[in-house]
């Protein structure tokens, strides 16, 4: 696993823009062979999402041949309410950029049968050949996607009951009225997200030190189900400043470390920065 630690959430959001416009110019996608790209939702990825839309204005991206699958929806939210994740991705991301509307894929929070629902949400990623870049979030329990403290974490796409703590948490999205936030969700599972070829997660805040620091000191626990990145090929979390207070400095350290061996390594050695991204082990 890498660790990127930046500034602040505006270097954070930089940072993983730019990696997920170098990913998909490498990949150099077309109608036949896409890029598969897995998202998420929350305050995190609002400036990954604004930059990516820049790189879309002035020409140097486009989602012509980008296939999108989000994370996760609530249960029973009309699609064009204020605080759906359909309304919250065509608002930030899909309304200002060339993505086709028949190659984004969002869970349906209202369809008749939410357990088919899933099973053809895991369907259609295996049929394009699964997700090449999943990126993510995290709520402060450490929950990626809405896979909850104690999900398995071999879980697939499902429909699962909200902790309190995301409750509380997403209150501030519902007038801060915990007794309008959505109970049940839909969202993938861990191992959906752990089966992408690469991994992404995004961490920011004091709020959420205590869960990086579960996250990568400790071992793989499903009461931090995003810990399970540490058995990952190819995971990088990117994180600020303030995210690394409950990390041990030798820890911090250490991830610094490896980065700046990687930035010296960039222009030698025949490596670029795209070798060290796609290619450097983790
Ligand atoms: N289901 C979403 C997660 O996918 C997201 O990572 C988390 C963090 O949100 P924020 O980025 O606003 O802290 O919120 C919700 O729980």
């Amino acid at each position: 696993m890498r660790l990127i630690i930046r500034e602040d959430y505006d270097e954070v959001s930089n940072y993983v823009a730019n990696y997920v416009k170098e990913r998909i110019k490498q990949f150099a996608p077309t109608a036949d062979r896409p890029f598969v790209l897995g998202l998420p939702t929350g305050s995190s990825p609002i400036g990954t999402y604004n930059k990516l839309v820049d790189f879309f204005k002035s020409g140097e991206l486009s989602f012509e041949h980008v296939i999108t699958f989000n994370m996760d929806e609530y249960v029973g939210l009309p699609k064009n309410h204020p605080q759906s994740y359909h309304t919250f991705m065509w608002t930030n991301l899909f309304a200002h950029i060339n993505i086709k509307a028949e190659n984004v894929h969002i869970l349906d929070g209202n369809a008749p049968d939410l357990d088919a629902e899933c099973k053809e949400f895991e369907a259609k990623i295996a049929r394009v050949g699964g997700i090449e870049l999943f990126l993510g979030g995290i709520g402060p329990d450490g929950h990626i996607a809405f896979n909850e403290p104690g999900s398995s974490l071999t879980s697939r796409t499902r429909v699962k009951t909200l902790a309190y703590e995301t409750i509380i948490a997403n209150a501030r999205f519902f007038e801060g009225d915990i007794g309008k936030v959505p109970k049940l969700a839909l969202t993938v599972g861990v191992a959906t997200v752990m089966d992408a070829r690469e991994v992404v997660v995004t961490i920011t805040g004091a709020h959420k030190a205590i869960a990086l620091a579960k996250c990568i000191e400790e071992g793989v626990n499903h009461m931090w189900t995003v810990s399970a990145i540490q058995m990952h090929p190819k995971g990088l979390i990117v994180c600020d400043e303030d995210s690394t207070l409950e990390l041990h400095v030798k820890t911090v350290k250490y991830f610094k470390s490896i980065e700046h061996v990687h930035q010296a390594l960039i222009g030698t050695e025949n490596l670029s920065l795209q070798d060290i991204f796609f290619f450097v082990g983790t």
